[in-house]
């Protein structure tokens, strides 16, 4: 038996390290490109150009000239003959602004301009879902648990992060291109064919995400699982962080949106590149399991049967963590798409500085996701770790959603505390799986775990973008937007973090009368 188990190209650290770290490469390349839109959704949002100023602040472009030519005129001065396709970077302004209630003359220099698109908050909740469209309404990423368990991580891992790269190319198309004011079903076409891209891209990239895993657990099962997982994980928010804290200064040094979009298609086809290179590893890999078991006279691995799913969907325990991922999830992911704006009219950061404060919630992951697995792999503790984030993870959407302590520091504690929830919840979470599901079965686990989380990160994005624009949205005489208030918003990102603490409560009762051992450590003593 020990002999079978050297022949393993697994056995070897420096191996299954290796090839952890090419499947995360091509996930976080997907990560990038999750949230490379969040940070532009002020952008996104705005109708024409909008001015960057050195000073880091920004305004509707057309606003600016407004304000300039009614300098010139209270002023007596020329007209400047100032239109929106004239302002310049570099170029230097002068108006009238109201500071802390005195009307004082403001010189800027303008540092960028770039296009905004005038989307509704609507249309950019409706886009922002469009992640899981397809993995939901055509139950895609449950015929792609079947296609993994039936074709092989290989077959799937190609398929799905081509899928990525598709969609991603899709997603800059309609983003760089001008439809003009054409519309359909109520909403922009751009709108329509960027989510059509997304939605594409949605499904690569959450079928890439179950065949990660498994990829993970065929490599890591009974060795360092919990930090495995946790280290793709960290790699997986260093693409979330990259996209929150340069998609904007990308988008304006591009002059336009699509920029951030396109470095991420180009990451996104390194990705690809870099999937093949495993694909060459798990070949070695499985040859070497088949000579084992072919020296050890054993038979081959069954195969996933269709019946097999029964046995899933009959286990209370899967159902608990699904229910967990679904609430714990819907309280982060859709929340991220909101944040940055959340930081500009709640907290009253600079644009050019909003995506950072929400980019620390990823950054603080990076860390800690692999500290909580390691801990998770050596003491055990997976419930209740789980529970603790979800207590953290309600207590910082009460904070966000109270109308108290409106300073950016503030906003930055509460981002830490809930980049350490986003840190022990994922950590215990997906190690959990194969201790209630076993190998053969657990790419279609996956897949339905996932498949019930983008319900959630499907509709929420929706239901919020939806609640902005009817409860949140203030406007002045004019019917111009004059800011947000975001109370209903978070108090509904607040309920799903409660769900997830009464949810993750049953679990681990559930695990102490079933034995799932979600308490106990993942190495197994030689
Ligand atoms: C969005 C995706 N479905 C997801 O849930 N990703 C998890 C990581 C899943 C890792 C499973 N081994 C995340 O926390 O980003």
């Amino acid at each position: 038996m020990k002999e079978q188990i050297q022949k393993r190209l697994s056995d070897s650290k420096a191996a299954r390290w290796t090839a952890l770290i090419i499947v995360s490469f091509t996930m976080m390349c997907g990560y990038f490109l999750t949230d490379v839109m969040a940070p532009l959704e002020n952008l996104l949002t705005t109708k024409g150009k909008v001015v960057y100023f050195t000073d880091n602040t920004s305004m509707p472009a057309d606003t600016l000239v407004a304000k300039v030519a009614l300098f010139a005129e209270s002023n007596a001065l020329s007209s400047p003959d100032l239109t929106v396709q004239k302002l310049e970077e570099g170029a230097r302004y002068q108006y009238i602004e109201t500071v802390e209630g005195k009307q004082e003359t403001v010189e800027k220099t303008i540092s960028t301009v770039s296009s905004g698109k005038g989307w509704s908050s609507t249309e950019y909740g409706f886009f922002s879902g469009a992640y899981g469209y397809i993995n939901v309404f055509l139950l895609m990423l449950f015929f792609g648990g079947i296609i993994l368990d039936k074709m092989g991580v290989r077959f799937t891992g190609v398929m799905s992060s081509g899928l990525m790269f598709a969609g991603a190319l899709i997603k800059w198309y309609a983003l760089q291109a001008d439809f003009g004011d054409a519309m359909l079903w109520g909403m922009n076409l751009q709108v329509i064919i960027a989510a059509l891209g997304f939605s594409i891209f949605g499904m690569g990239a959450e079928i890439t995400g179950i065949t990660v895993s498994k990829v993970i657990v065929k490599w890591f099962a009974g060795k360092e699982l919990a930090l495995a997982m946790g280290l793709q994980v960290a790699m997986a928010r260093i693409g979330t962080a990259l996209a929150l804290a340069v998609s904007l200064p990308v988008a304006r040094m591009m002059g336009d949106v699509s920029g951030s979009v396109l470095v991420g298609a180009i990451a996104l086809c390194v990705g690809f590149i870099s999937y093949l290179v495993y694909c060459v590893m798990d070949r070695k890999e499985d040859a070497a399991i088949s000579a084992a078991r072919a020296e050890a006279g054993e038979a081959p691995e069954e195969g996933f049967k269709l019946s097999d799913l029964k046995l899933i969907l009959c286990n209370k325990g899967f159902w608990l963590i699904t229910l967990l991922c679904l609430m714990f999830y819907a309280g982060v992911f859709p929340f991220l798409k909101f944040a940055t704006k959340l930081m500009i009219y709640k907290y009253e950061v600079p644009e050019s500085f909003a995506g950072l404060i929400p980019a620390l919630l990823p950054f603080g992951t990076i860390l800690l996701t692999p500290v909580f697995g390691t801990l998770y792999d050596r003491i055990g503790r997976g419930a209740t770790l789980m529970i603790i984030g979800s207590v953290m993870l309600t207590t910082v959407h009460v904070l966000f959603a109270l109308p108290i302590m409106n300073y950016w520091w503030f906003a930055v504690i509460v981002m830490i505390v809930l980049g350490i929830a986003f840190s022990l919840v994922p950590s215990a979470l997906w190690p959990s799986v194969p201790k209630i599901i076993p190998m053969k079965q657990l790419g279609s686990a996956y897949a339905i775990v996932f498949y019930i989380q983008n319900i959630g990160l499907a509709m929420v994005p929706t239901l919020i973008g939806f609640v902005i624009d009817r409860f949140s949205t203030q406007y002045n005489a004019a019917g111009a937007i004059t800011g947000y208030d975001y109370t209903a918003p978070m108090v509904i990102f607040a309920i799903f973090g409660l769900c997830a603490i009464v949810i993750a409560g049953i679990l681990k009762q559930e695990d102490r009368r079933k034995h799932y051992g979600l308490e106990e450590s993942n190495i197994k003593k030689k």
